[in-house]
């Protein structure tokens, strides 16, 4: 392990004292500056533990956690816990709700230069644009504009990474927009490394640099968005992150596919939809409207294939759809 590398985790495990099973289990991956990076993974596969390993909020039974080259100390060796090189937004923010926006980010400032203080705390406002909110008490914002209060905090003092633990988890989808263009703007224009945490993988697939992928507490793969969605390595990464159709061998065999390996998956968007006929039609079980485009479940030989369909109400319940798959992914894992 070399001394420019940036944040390195070794061989990492731990495990609960009241569990049997590890939070984490052997966990090797680093961690690139300046990036964003998504930890994702199935409720439970450790992806809270290791945020709280990098950030020193646990110590690691085995292996070991380093920032550039040097280890983290743990709650044991430190009096208060955490790196002082790193912040971490939890789910419930943290705030003095009946203090105003300005003196929550300000008070985050030592009193030594007052100028600097009233400065720094104004351009971090502006930059979440939470400025506006300036005078308002923190228990009067709306979930998002806590969110950004919490970010506000967390980076006035310059840390060099922020964690964030399902930044998401209090925000509706149009905010969710903004929040993530707010997160990589973090990192891009002021070089902060993010690792963040969330249940959601999409998440992780639109804003992320990097995604590392946690199963039962293992990282199983990690890469870019566009290499785990389009060429995963396991079934897991390929269910995770998009929900895709997965078929047995045979199942795949007698839609007409030539697999070699025992598991097929198959994304809805692959499933190629024909306005003429085909030689493989499959009946319209059901449709999901999802606003502009459905989504379509599609039965053949007892297999059912969800598809993706903008010509929405084109097709019927119960008619024949010309279907046409000549893309898949094939895994030896079956799980
Ligand atoms: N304080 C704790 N004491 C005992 N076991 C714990 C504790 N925190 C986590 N665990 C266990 O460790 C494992 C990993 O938990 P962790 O919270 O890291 O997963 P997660 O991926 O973040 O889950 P979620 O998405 O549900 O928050 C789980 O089996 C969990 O029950």
């Amino acid at each position: 392990m070399s001394n420019d590398t940036f944040i390195e985790l070794s061989e990492v495990s731990k495990t609960y004292p009241t569990e049997t099973f590890a939070g984490v289990k052997a966990v090797t991956t680093s961690i690139p500056k300046g990036k964003v990076v998504a930890i994702v993974g199935e409720s439970g596969s450790g992806k809270s533990t290791m945020l709280k390993l990098i950030y020193g909020l646990l110590s690691p039974d085995e292996g070991m956690v380093l920032f550039k080259g040097e280890a983290i100390l743990g709650p044991a060796e430190k009096l208060i816990p955490g790196h002082d090189s790193m912040k971490m937004v939890t789910q419930d923010f943290s705030l003095n709700t009946y203090a105003k926006v300005y003196e929550n980010v300000a008070s985050m400032l030592p009193n030594t230069d007052l100028k600097y203080k009233e400065e720094k705390s104004w351009a971090v406002m502006r930059f979440l644009r939470i400025d506006h909110l300036h005078n308002k008490r923190v228990s009067d914002l709306s979930g998002g504009e806590q969110q950004r209060v919490a970010i506000a905090r967390a980076i006035i003092t310059e840390p060099e990474v922020l964690l964030m633990d399902e930044p998401f988890s209090q925000v509706d989808t149009p905010l969710k927009t903004h929040l993530r263009a707010d997160i990589r703007r973090l990192s891009h224009d002021l070089g902060i490394t993010v690792i963040l945490v969330s249940h959601d993988p999409v998440d992780g697939l639109s804003l992320a640099d990097e995604i590392v992928v946690l199963n039962k507490g293992q990282v199983v793969e990690s890469g870019s968005p566009e290499q785990l969605y389009n060429q995963p390595q396991n079934v897991y990464t390929a269910k995770l992150l998009a929900d895709c159709n997965i078929l047995k061998k045979e199942e795949a065999v007698k839609l007409g596919l030539r697999p070699l390996k025992d598991t097929v998956a198959i994304y809805p968007e692959w499933v190629e939809l024909k306005r003429s006929w085909t030689s493989k039609s499959f009946i319209l079980i059901d449709s999901f409207f999802k606003g502009n485009y459905e989504e379509l479940l599609l039965e053949r030989d007892h297999i059912r294939l969800r598809a993706i369909n903008f010509h929405i109400n084109h097709y019927k319940k119960g008619a024949a759809v010309p279907v046409v798959l000549d893309r898949f992914l094939e895994f030896y894992q079956t799980t």
